[in-house]
């Protein structure tokens, strides 16, 4: 038992210090020297292991870049060119952002047909389902505009875009839209409506010629505003969700791109959108499916048992304001990316002026459908949203000649109609 072994453990870190030990821990040096040698080796051999690991993705991604990447080539620029060319005395080329969203494919389609130049830009994302997204493109591909696949932040694609095309207008209306959202995934608000936004700027700033800016504000930046009807001279620093709160920071960096560099600036306060191709995160949308479906529908309520109510606004009166936008929007006045003078910036409200409870919209859907919603009513949670929203549109009406002409009732049995026809009366409900 006595001459037991010292363990390797022990070997290595000797108990207590002493001659005999001493004389071991030399060898046991020499020992890890000899064996600290080929660990050396090995970790060389290790790191040329993961540089050559490193070089090769690099290669295969900047390859795959050329190989898979939506944009580029000749064939490319010759889409957009064409796109892009204005068949109408006096009309101009338009950059949509967000051409296969809701407002952008019918902004996109209006613009096309009166003549004007278009070229759509767009990330596809999965925010909702894609597939409605990719047949809004489908649609504009078979009226003549051409939809770029891209997000807004890639800088290197926004430059050869101004590059291939002398657009005079850029109608921004990539978003990352939504207001409750925003408690899931606010990152998504700052990359597209904080990120995106500046980005767009600086390609704009430097674009020679400057285009003209009309954007996508929105209703919410009012948020717990009080003051009915809403104006664009109120306060708007009491933004009730993160969403309102980057559009009313986009209302500002606009404001300083307006003001540093001449840029021409639109903001548009858009009040709750609605129609056909519209939204499927939107209520009046999601209702219409779960009524269809059979399924309950989660109806908010507002303190006090109160209704809460929205400024609900028909994407075809959006579309005129829209434009009558881009018609007024005068010139900006720089050039490489300097001001040679003050510019326009301005921002409208482009509502309905009559708001609407969400009880009453259901109603309107049951009528429309013929099917009895099966509502459960609920106390409005703390996520963003706010009690009622109410446009006024003086501003826009003495300067753009906005005028709502669709009600509620109206626009929503035009939205049905479209409904049924894309999805069928029996979408999502399985078949027996
Ligand atoms: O004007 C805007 O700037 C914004 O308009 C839109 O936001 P909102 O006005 O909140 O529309 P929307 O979601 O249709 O809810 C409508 C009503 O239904 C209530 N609502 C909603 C969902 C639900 O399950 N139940 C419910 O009662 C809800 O409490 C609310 O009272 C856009 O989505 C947004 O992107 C932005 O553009």
């Amino acid at each position: 038992m006595g001459n037991k072994m010292p363990s390797l453990e022990e070997q290595l870190f000797p108990s207590t210090p002493g001659k005999f030990k001493i004389e071991r821990t030399h060898r046991q040096f020499n020992r890890c020297f000899s064996s600290s040698s080929t660990m050396f080796l090995w970790a060389l051999f290790l790191l040329a292991l993961t540089a050559s690991y490193f070089s090769f993705q690099s290669f295969v991604s900047s390859g795959s870049r050329y190989i898979t990447a939506s944009w580029g080539g000749i064939q490319w620029e010759k889409q957009v060119r064409t796109s892009a060319q204005i068949h109408r005395q006096g009309g101009m080329s338009v950059l949509v952002t967000g051409a296969a969203g809701f407002v952008g494919s019918h902004v996109s389609l209006a613009l096309k047909r009166r003549g004007d130049g278009v070229v759509g830009l767009d990330n596809f994302n999965d925010y909702y389902d894609p597939s409605l997204k990719k047949a809004r493109k489908a649609l504009l591909s078979t009226n003549g505009v051409f939809i770029v696949e891209a997000d807004i932040n890639d800088a290197k694609l926004l430059a050869k875009l101004f590059d291939v095309v002398a657009f005079t207008h850029v109608m921004h209306l990539a978003a990352q839209a939504g207001v409750r959202y925003a408690m899931e995934n606010p990152q998504s608000y700052v990359h597209s409506n904080i990120a995106g936004l500046v980005t767009l700027m600086e390609a704009c700033k430097t674009a020679n010629p400057q285009p003209a800016i009309v954007w996508a504000s929105s209703s919410s930046v009012y948020g717990l505003n009080e003051k009915v009807p809403f104006s664009e001279l109120d306060q708007t620093d009491q933004p009730a969700s993160l969403y309102a709160a980057t559009k009313k920071a986009g209302e500002e960096i606009t404001h300083t791109y307006n003001h540093i560099y001449g840029l021409s600036i639109t903001g548009l306060r858009f009040f709750t959108v609605y129609g056909p191709w519209g939204r499927p995160d939107m209520a009046y949308f999601s209702f219409t499916r779960n009524i269809l479906q059979g399924k309950h529908i989660t109806v908010y309520r507002g303190k006090n048992r109160v209704d809460l109510a929205r400024d609900f606004t028909y994407i075809d009166d959006i579309v005129k304001g829209c434009l009558g936008s881009l018609d007024t929007s005068g010139k900006s006045t720089g050039s490489g990316g300097k001001k040679r003078g003050p510019a326009p910036y301005r921002i409208f409200n482009l509502g309905n002026t009559s708001p609407v409870t969400v009880p009453t919209l259901v109603s309107i859907l049951e009528s429309h459908l013929k099917v009895k919603a099966k509502r459960n009513v609920v106390d409005m949670p703390g996520n963003g949203d706010v009690p009622f929203t109410h446009a006024n549109i003086s501003s826009a009406r003495m300067e753009l000649g906005y005028k709502p002409t669709t009600d509620l009732q109206t626009g929503l049995k035009k939205f049905v109609k479209w409904y049924l026809s894309y999805y069928g009366y029996n979408h999502g409900k399985p078949v027996n």
